[in-house]
């Protein structure tokens, strides 16, 4: 009994241990029978259909200085191993992180957390132990794997992939292992081929020559005929010229198992012992966003290598069209294909790497476990595939210009969009944030890996650094770029899922029917259900099948027309109704509008008119005021001066009268002496004379006065009257205003009412389409009556399916955004709407 170590976390998923997941993994493939194995059905009965989740496994390898490096003080202790799962990283004085730190911008120290770090003194035989075991024991259980390694340039990728003769990488050692475990129930023959992503092709005798042919072909492009094993064992993995040998013996296992290399555990792998294994290999590089083969064997050195597609099959899973699989029938094979694909690669001479990869490289080996010697059966396909990534240095430090220029820029690119595919992931994962579009389509790496992020096979990062003081900052980036791979929660789908059950075809590509116990016909998609993919194999079915299929495909595009044609009406018709519904809160709204400006513009005239009274009241209070002020005479003193006027009258009544007395004396004194009497008289006269004078020069002051008070009055008269012709005026003005008012409110009215008229219009429409509808209601019946009696039902269908279309378009709602426009109430509305950019 496996006891089981599960987590949930937040989201509910299950978290389980990658010992609990590897048990899953070994028990849930089928054994020969193609019953449940004991484990299977007595210890976890249902996890075999539960998704399993598991924090992507992101290694951390350091290379050692090589004595030149420490010569040129490239050791200034940049990077420090604190624990297994943490390493610490210092800035030196040189770096940018260093000056940006000063500047108080970042750190100058990072830590930073691994699945495990492994130190410079960790060996080749070490690391495949702790890094690799798991991913291999779930390979062979089934699992694709995908193992990847990325940093900087000259950090030791390609060494920890494929080693040197002394020391043979993961991927070698994976081979070796691979082949050490199935042993002798390795399945020699080569009848059995992988074909497009998952599914195995069954060759005829003459294509199985054609392979062996191949085969030999390219291995004969070595030149090593005459080599015997051990000698080829020591050359296959030295691929950047290292001239030293690697000690192997005759059988790889064997030489292997001397540097202590452990094999599996038999207990944990579910291998059954009728089970046979055919392995094949196949190798590539994806060189500026170009496949090639790497085992195209190339006639003459002129000649151009041909440029790989990448395609999808049914179920959406990438594989590279026509890429050669080579079956290999042990590890010294598959490394000497090995050290061929390393003699086509793209390698150059850069100014960190002396033989640096310029491309992303993937070897990839799959494993077909057959059953049954007499009529095999294939029971699981499984990929295990290691990419070497090119270095993610920067364009400025290697000092590269033209070929080396272009090559960064893509390698950059590629990498970049790697990285944007895990950051998608890692945010899709956090049920806080708005899912993100994963950009897996935007490189051909991606593109590549992207069936193992969704949950088709088991991904493992290694991360590559060198403890460079000159390269500090491309290595803080790489390990940026780590610690979000290493939040990345992987999905790893059940077996139960289509994906995980292969699809055998014969040698002319169609499928064979009884090619598993567990897998009947119906097993195969429907080959009317392939969506439109970039690449679909259609020749794999056979001429009836393509003939029922046409069939089935032109019955469904008619129902697909007459859906589509339902929905338009559908559509139309609620298009109408919400139209309709605009026009009426339209038409609303305008109405309120106008009575709301109708009381408004009343009421501002109303509001003026008694400002324009009260201004005028007021004027010609102050006019009066003023007036009042200016001529005010207290009544004490025009009462006194009035005594005065009448006082002088008296007084001049009063010597009128002393006039006439004396003039009255002298008639009577008659005789006096002539010369007294002119005199008296002359002085009379005098006195009169002066007295009169005064008196009348005092009456001609006041009459002055007078006339003064007189003028004064009549300059304001004056001036009131003009007071009165401005209040007219602006009178007037108002008038005028109210008229123009007057005016708009009636311009709207107007517009109302053709609004109105819009409303009826669409009414009308409304009605249109609820006859169209019901006419092709009539129509649909009567099809159907009609349908067995015609010879081509389907293009009778589609003749009269034509006719309501054609019918529609002619229909006003068809034509009422067109011609008619002209004369629709649009048009009119468009009309006035100059008036309203006026008002
Ligand atoms: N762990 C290690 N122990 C000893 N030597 C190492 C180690 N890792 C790398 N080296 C050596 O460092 C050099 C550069 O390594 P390698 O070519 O693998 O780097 P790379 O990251 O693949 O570079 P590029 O991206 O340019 O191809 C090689 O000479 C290799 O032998």
């Amino acid at each position: 009994m496996v006891p089981l170590h599960g987590t949930m976390d937040d989201e509910g998923k299950n978290y389980v241990s990658a010992e609990v997941s590897d048990v899953l993994e070994s028990i849930s493939f089928l054994n020969v029978e193609g019953k449940p194995s004991p484990l299977e059905s007595t210890v976890l009965p249902n996890m075999e259909e539960q998704q399993v989740y598991q924090p992507l496994k992101v290694f951390l390898r350091v290379r050692p200085f090589s004595i030149a490096e420490l010569e040129s003080h490239e050791s200034q202790g940049c990077v420090t191993i604190e624990d297994a799962q943490t390493v610490i990283l210092n800035a030196p004085k040189e770096s940018s992180a260093m000056k940006s730190s000063e500047r108080g911008i970042g750190h100058a120290v990072h830590r930073f957390t691994f699945s495990q770090v492994f130190g410079p003194e960790t060996t080749q035989s070490e690391f495949f132990e702790s890094s690799m075991k798991e991913i291999v024991r779930a390979y062979v259980n089934g699992v694709n794997g995908l193992v990847f390694t990325y940093g900087v340039t000259n950090a030791g990728k390609t060494f920890t992939i494929q080693g040197t003769s002394k020391d043979l990488g993961i991927l070698p050692r994976s081979l070796d292992v691979i082949f050490n475990h199935i042993k002798e129930r390795h399945y020699l023959k080569m009848n059995f081929k992988p074909y497009l992503s998952n599914d195995v092709k069954k060759l005829e005798d003459a294509q199985v020559k054609q392979e062996e042919a191949l085969k030999t072909a390219i291995l004969a492009s070595l030149k090593e005929e005459t080599e015997n094993i051990l000698n080829t064992m020591t050359n296959i993995c030295d691929v950047k010229s290292e001239p030293s040998s690697c000690t192997s013996n005759s059988h790889p296992s064997n030489s292997l198992a001397e540097k202590n290399f452990v094999p599996l555990d038999i207990h944990r792998t579910n291998m059954h012992q009728r089970t046979q294994a055919s392995v094949w290999i196949s190798f590539c590089e994806i060189y500026n966003e170009y496949v090639y083969d790497l085992l195209n064997v190339l006639s003459t050195k002129s000649q151009r290598r041909r440029v790989l597609r990448i395609c999808e099959d049914q179920e959406g899973n990438s594989y590279i069209k026509d890429l050669k699989w080579i079956n290999v029938q042990s590890t010294e094979e598959a490394c000497k294909l090995l050290k061929i694909g390393n003699k086509n690669r793209s390698f150059a001479c850069t100014r960190m790497n002396e033989q640096s990869s310029r491309s992303h490289s993937i070897f990839s080996i799959r494993l077909l476990k057959l059953t049954d010697e007499q009529q095999p059966r294939v029971l699981g396909v499984s990929e295990l595939s290691f990419c070497d990534l090119a270095g993610s240095e920067r364009c400025n430090k290697t000092h590269v210009f033209g070929d080396r220029l272009k090559e960064a820029g893509n390698i950059n690119n590629s990498l970049h969009i790697l990285g944007k595919c895990i950051a998608a992931l890692k945010q899709n994962q956090n049920p806080k944030m708005k899912p993100s579009y994963i950009p897996f389509r935007e490189s051909k790496l991606t593109r590549l890996f992207q069936p193992f992020f969704c949950g088709k096979g088991k991904a493992c990062m290694i991360v590559n650094i060198n403890q460079h003081a000159s390269t500090y900052d491309e290595t803080l980036h790489v390990m940026k770029f780590s610690a979000i791979a290493r939040q990345v929660i992987q999905t790893i789908l059940p077996k139960s899922f289509g994906y995980f059950s292969p699809k055998l075809v014969g040698g002319d590509g169609k499928p064979i029917m009884h090619f598993d116990a567990n897998t009947s016909v119906d097993d195969f998609p429907d080959s009317t259900e392939t969506s439109a993919e970039e690449e679909v194999d259609i020749t794999i079915l056979s001429h009836e099948d393509l003939l029922k299929t046409t069939e089935n495909l032109k019955e469904k595009l008619v129902a697909e027309r007459q859906s589509k044609l339902l929905l338009e009406v559908k559509i139309r018709k609620e298009m109408a109704e919400a139209m309709f519904q605009q026009l009426l809160e339209t038409e609303d709204a305008w109405s309120n509008r106008l009575e709301d400006m109708k009381d408004s513009y009343e009421e501002k005239l109303e509001s003026k008119f008694e400002m324009y009274k009260e201004a005028i009241k007021k004027h010609a209070y102050m006019c009066a005021m003023e007036q009042i002020e200016e001529h005010y005479v207290p009544v004490e003193e025009f009462l006194a001066e009035q005594e005065k006027v009448e006082d002088r009258e008296r007084k001049i009544l009063q010597l009128e009268r002393q006039l006439d007395e004396q003039s009255g004396k002298l008639l009577a004194l008659g005789s006096l002496n002539s010369d007294v009497l002119t005199t008296e008289n002359n002085m009379e006269r005098d006195l009169m004379d002066r007295t009169m004078k005064r008196a009348n020069e005092g009456l001609q002051k006041q009459c002055e006065e007078k006339d003064e008070l007189i003028k004064s009055l009549k300059f304001k008269i004056q001036k009131l009257n003009e007071t009165l012709l401005e209040a007219n005026e602006g009178y007037r003005k108002m008038a005028e205003e109210n008229s123009q008012l007057k005016h708009t409110i009636m311009l709207k009215d107007q517009e109302i009412s053709s609004l109105q008229i819009w409303a009826k219009c669409v009414f009308e429409l409304e009605e249109t389409v609820s006859s169209l509808q019901k006419e092709l209601e009539e129509r649909k019946k009567h099809f159907f009556v009609e349908k067995p009696k015609q010879q081509k039902p389907r293009r009778g269908l589609l003749a009269s399916l034509k006719s309501p279309v054609a019918t529609t378009a002619c229909t006003p709602l068809g034509k009422g955004l067109g011609k008619d426009e002209e004369a629709s109430p649009y048009s009119r509305k468009k009309v006035l709407l100059p008036h309203k950019a006026k008002e």
